[in-house]
């Protein structure tokens, strides 16, 4: 029934569809070509700077053709590298540090791995590389730097591999890993958390544990000005409302939260408000009155469609709807029904969910369209919003994929679908 009724002519065709996957893409461009735009210089495995692909040009146009082509072949492979591992940034030696905990002696002694443990190391603008290993600068949450130390470390969520065959059909699990790496001068381990920070991963800078066992007075102006570290530039912690609908997912959306999503936020330093709802309805009304200046970076909805259609009809009932439509929404899947986050965002799990919106935060732009907006892979996109007005009450209700209005007649169920 459900089905004929969206195949039926007199059905708008879903235009809302294409457009959304005609964004979600233009997204993904923009979002590379950021990157490219703000990685111009290109170091080489020493550190020293090496000529762009311009001045290559620009230089080649007096030689021999011979040479000329050459220098195309080399640009050809430099393009399809830079593209499969984006441009480096730093390079160096590191020791990747398999203790899980050490006290802060080691710094201070000068004692720790020895250089023969050392390996080449760089970070550029997709990965960061030692030995045979790649780690995906997507598969990054953030980076831990204690002041002052030569350690740091990198928390990773990697998709685990599977060794058996039928892999591309399952759900890819994600994991959280941590890699701890040595530097071999606290002023070399400030550059890489610099190049880190450069490339849009947070950074939790760490006061020093030495500072924390000093007394009180003394303790607060030392340690703040460790804790700032006027050498690290890095984002701010985002802020963000996060609202709950704790009946989700046959309520089971809490555990989701608080076990798989929550240790996500908090290692990418996002300072939440969290809400659980308490009655249906809860979150528009909270959503109508909120001042956005306590959310900056949006609002997180976790738990199914109903509670992103009352966000979404909370911002749109609003006086100031021009400016509440720009508020980023982003989406961790906990219902038992998440048709909106695949169909937008393209991932079911909460974790991939989690990790798409931390890596979003880093680009969220404010967006005017009439259109609301969403944290998507690759950037944000602008959806569509349909109205339904009850002509008896005069109440509006906005929806995103479809909105039916039945009743029982005869033992059948007759809907009225509006789609976009
Ligand atoms: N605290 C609450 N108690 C009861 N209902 C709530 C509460 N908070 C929100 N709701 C309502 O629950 C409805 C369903 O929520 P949601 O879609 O998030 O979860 P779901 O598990 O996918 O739900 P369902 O399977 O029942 O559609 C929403 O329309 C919302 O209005």
């Amino acid at each position: 029934m459900l089905k004929s009724v969206l195949e039926h002519p007199n059905v708008p065709s879903p235009t809302g569809f294409l457009h959304r996957y005609v964004h979600r893409m233009s997204g993904k461009h923009s979002q590379t070509e950021t990157i490219q735009q703000t990685s111009p210089v290109v170091f080489s495995e020493t550190g020293s700077k090496v000529k762009s692909s311009e001045q290559i040009d620009a230089n080649s146009t007096s030689e021999d053709p011979v040479k000329l082509k050459a220098h195309e072949h080399r640009l050809d492979i430099g393009d399809e590298k830079s593209s499969l591992l984006g441009y480096e940034v730093f390079s160096g030696k590191l020791v990747l540090d398999k203790k899980t905990k050490t006290s802060g002696d080691d710094e201070q002694t000068g004692s720790g791995p020895g250089n023969s443990d050392s390996i080449d190391a760089k970070l550029t603008t997709k990965a960061l590389i030692w030995g045979s290993h790649v780690l995906s600068l997507e598969d990054v949450i953030s980076i831990s730097y204690g002041a002052c130390f030569r350690h740091f470390t990198v928390h990773a969520y990697s998709v685990r591999r599977r060794s058996y065959g039928l892999s591309c059909f399952m759900k890819p699990q994600r994991s959280q890993k941590d890699f701890r790496f040595v530097a071999s001068s606290s002023e070399e381990a400030i550059k890489w958390v610099q190049s880190f920070a450069d490339q849009q991963c947070y950074i939790n800078c760490l006061p020093h544990p030495m500072m924390s066992s000093k007394k009180q007075t003394s303790n607060l102006v030392v340690t703040e000005a460790l804790y700032d570290l006027p050498y690290i530039k890095c984002k701010s912690p985002p802020r963000l409302l996060v609202i709950l609908n704790p009946r989700s997912g046959h309520g089971r959306s809490s555990k989701v939260f608080h076990n798989q999503v929550e240790p996500i936020f908090k290692l990418a330093g996002f300072k939440m408000e969290v809400v659980k709802t308490k009655y249906a309805g809860h979150a528009r009304e909270l959503v109508s009155t909120i001042d956005f200046s306590t959310c900056p970076e949006g609002i997180i909805c976790v738990g199914g469609d109903g509670i992103v259609n009352e966000v979404l009809n909370g911002l749109l009932i609003r006086d100031d709807q021009k400016e509440a439509i720009s508020v980023p929404i982003g989406i961790i899947p906990a219902g038992s029904d998440n048709s909106l986050v695949w169909t937008i965002l393209g991932v079911r799990d909460p974790i991939s969910a989690a990790m798409t919106i931390v890596k979003l935060i880093s680009y969220i732009i404010a967006c005017h369209a009439f259109n609301v907006t969403f944290l998507v892979q690759g950037g944000l996109t602008a959806t569509d919003v349909f109205a339904v007005e009850w002509i008896q009450t005069g109440a509006i209700h906005f929806g995103t994929t479809v909105s039916y209005f039945g009743f029982l007649s005869d033992g059948n169920l007759i809907f009225f679908a509006c789609r976009l």
